[in-house]
């Protein structure tokens, strides 16, 4: 296998486009949905390059030569007015919910930097979720987005069913309420709550504290009778449908036998098949307890789906997974700092190291990391953040997370492009500071590679970057197939944004989760001198590079390191 560490001098521009020579790798297997030739709408009117609007599209699988590069009209005029120094580094994901669900609520959503969108099976139907996939996938296709889906699994915790269809209920200091195992025909009899464990009943005790979303609405248990238990509410609040509950005895958190309950229920594994027919990129798993559910889940949907991949997320918030963090994040394509259900499984104040924690272990070990829940929570109701949000914000930014979660604030908040706004301005302004001051701590980075291929990637990227850094280059650019070399210069966490050229939609939209990463799409050859002249004309031609820009050149069929101007 060729290694080269190359300076080049800037290439003679080529007049024309290069002939791209014959693919080393067999091709990919082919996507299901067979496109063998169709037109791609890109950036469409607000595109400052009306001509190039309408290319020929050759689908999934690299295919035959065309001249097209997938890039959507947002990424471009950011390159173009601001240069490569401001684009966001911090990927940011909406949680989709009736406020957002509308077509053009989506793409103001994609138009405001929404990288991945997050359907949560604990809310909606089948047909609800299949629409708002569906129409993902249009604006990605229309308007040249990489907009990725999660698809966040319900999971087995003890939980409230639904109100009898009342949108919430207001639960005040001193009332009693009955928490039941019994289904009841709507509407529930006053003041009476279903619990979904049918073991609730027998495992709280006289006295225990009954934490509804995890504090948000507290209880305690005055009474058992049969499957009823009467509470008092000492702590008033909103209780909103199918919300999490908690039960606490002598400030710790009980898990008698619902410690048994499956992670991934009946219920969720419908919900998979769903996904996994949908498409979606991502299926993040909730109440995660051990590595072998996500090895179990990777393995179904290895068998179930030969020509498309989904990355599995482990969602960590039970003290389970907090136990069996190391073993979870390896098993795992990447993880969810779920901080709403872990702030009910673990004191509130340990919360903060455990986010650091597990930020830190996922870049370590290479798997992109979301911080999630209740950053911008008073943006459910208010049109500006509090000043503690900011603060909470810039705090993930800095700690360099792959990416931030709305949840709330974009599913059934008053101003979900306003939250959104916030976490891309909150993004960009920290990034600019930690990078002209500094202030971010060098990060040991372990060796993770398990061949010897692999370390020479591993090398080479670690190379890359730091000498990225120290000469001040525009962009690094990765043409990969696997996707691996972009995400190791991505844990590198370099100054410079880094292009990633991959000749799948799908791998581009994955991509699109982690920090830093610019994904395009763009098919290829083995022959580096030829794919650079080519990325290098159809990108000026756009206007998103110029002549004399300094960039230094990965590809993982290589593994070859080049230094270059822009011809
Ligand atoms: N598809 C949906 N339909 C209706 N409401 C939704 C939907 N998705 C989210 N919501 C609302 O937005 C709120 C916040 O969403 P979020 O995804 O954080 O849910 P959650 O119930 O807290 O569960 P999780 O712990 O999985 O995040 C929900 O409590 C629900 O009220
Ligand atoms: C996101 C999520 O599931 C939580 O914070 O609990
Ligand atoms: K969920
Ligand atoms: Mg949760």
């Amino acid at each position: 296998m060729a290694q080269a560490l190359r300076l080049l001098s800037p290439p003679t521009p080529s007049p024309s486009l290069p002939r791209l020579s014959s693919l080393p790798f067999p091709p990919r297997p082919l996507p299901c949905r067979s496109r063998p030739h169709r037109y791609a709408l890109r950036a469409a009117a607000s595109s400052p390059h009306p001509d190039l609007d309408l290319l020929p599209f050759d689908g999934d699988a690299g295919g035959p030569a065309t001249t097209s590069i997938d890039v959507d009209s947002v990424t471009e005029a950011e390159l173009k007015e601001n240069g490569f120094r401001s684009t966001r580094r911090t990927k940011l994901v909406c949680t989709i919910g009736p406020a957002t669900c509308a077509a053009e609520q989506l793409e103001a959503l994609a138009v405001s930097g929404m990288n991945v969108a997050r359907v949560n099976m604990c809310h909606g139907t089948h047909d609800w979720h299949r629409g708002v996939i569906r129409q993902v996938r249009r604006l990605n296709e229309e308007k040249g987005f990489a907009v990725a889906v999660m698809m966040d699994t319900q999971g087995s915790e003890i939980h409230m069913g639904d109100l009898g269809g009342a949108a919430s209920a207001k639960a005040e200091d001193g009332e009693i309420w009955t928490f039941s195992v019994r289904s009841f025909n709507s509407p529930l009899p006053e003041r009476t709550i279903s619990v979904n464990y049918d073991g609730f009943a027998e495992d709280v005790r006289v006295g225990d504290e009954l934490l509804v979303d995890g504090g948000m609405v507290r209880f305690e248990v005055i009474e058992k009778i049969g499957p009823d238990v009467k509470c008092r509410c000492n702590d008033p609040g909103l209780l909103l449908p199918r919300a999490n509950l908690t039960f606490w005895r002598n400030d710790r958190l009980i898990r008698e036998r619902n410690a048994m309950l499956p992670t991934i229920s009946s219920k969720d594994w419908l919900d998979i098949d769903f996904g996994i027919s949908e498409g979606v990129d991502f299926i993040a798993v909730s109440f995660v307890k051990s590595a072998e559910v996500i090895s179990h889940l990777k393995s179904y949907i290895a068998a179930r789906c030969h020509d498309k991949e989904i990355a599995v997320i482990a969602k960590i918030e039970s003290v389970d997974s907090l136990k069996n963090l190391e073993g979870i994040i390896r098993a795992s394509d990447g993880a969810m700092v779920a901080r709403g259900d872990m702030g009910a499984q673990i004191p509130l104040e340990e919360v903060p190291s455990a986010q650091l924690k597990i930020v830190k272990l996922c870049r370590q070990l290479n798997k992109p990391v979301i911080v999630a829940s209740q950053l911008l929570e008073s943006m459910i109701e208010y049109p500006t953040p509090t000043r503690a949000e900011v603060a909470d914000v810039s705090e993930a930014v800095r700690q360099r997370a792959d990416a931030l979660m709305l949840s709330g604030e974009s599913a059934m908040g008053q101003y979900p492009e306003k939250a959104l706004a916030v976490l891309r301005s909150v993004s960009l302004r920290i990034e600019r500071w930690w990078r002209e001051e500094k202030r971010y701590e060098a990060m040991e980075l372990p060796d993770i590679a398990s061949s010897f291929s692999d370390k020479i990637s591993e090398e080479i990227c670690n190379s890359a970057a730091k000498m990225a850094n120290n000469l001040g280059v525009d962009a690094l650019f990765v043409f990969t197939r696997t996707g691996h070399m972009a995400s190791l210069l991505s844990r590198c966490r370099p100054d410079c944004p880094i292009f990633a050229f991959t000749s799948s939609t799908s791998m581009r939209r994955r991509l699109n989760l982690q920090w830093g990463l610019i994904p395009f799409r763009l098919s290829f050859s083995g022959d580096m001198e030829s794919n650079l002249n080519r990325t290098f004309s159809l990108l000026k031609a756009r206007g998103m590079i110029k002549s004399g820009d300094l960039v230094i050149a990965l590809s993982d069929m290589l593994q070859s390191i080049q230094v270059m101007k822009v011809p």
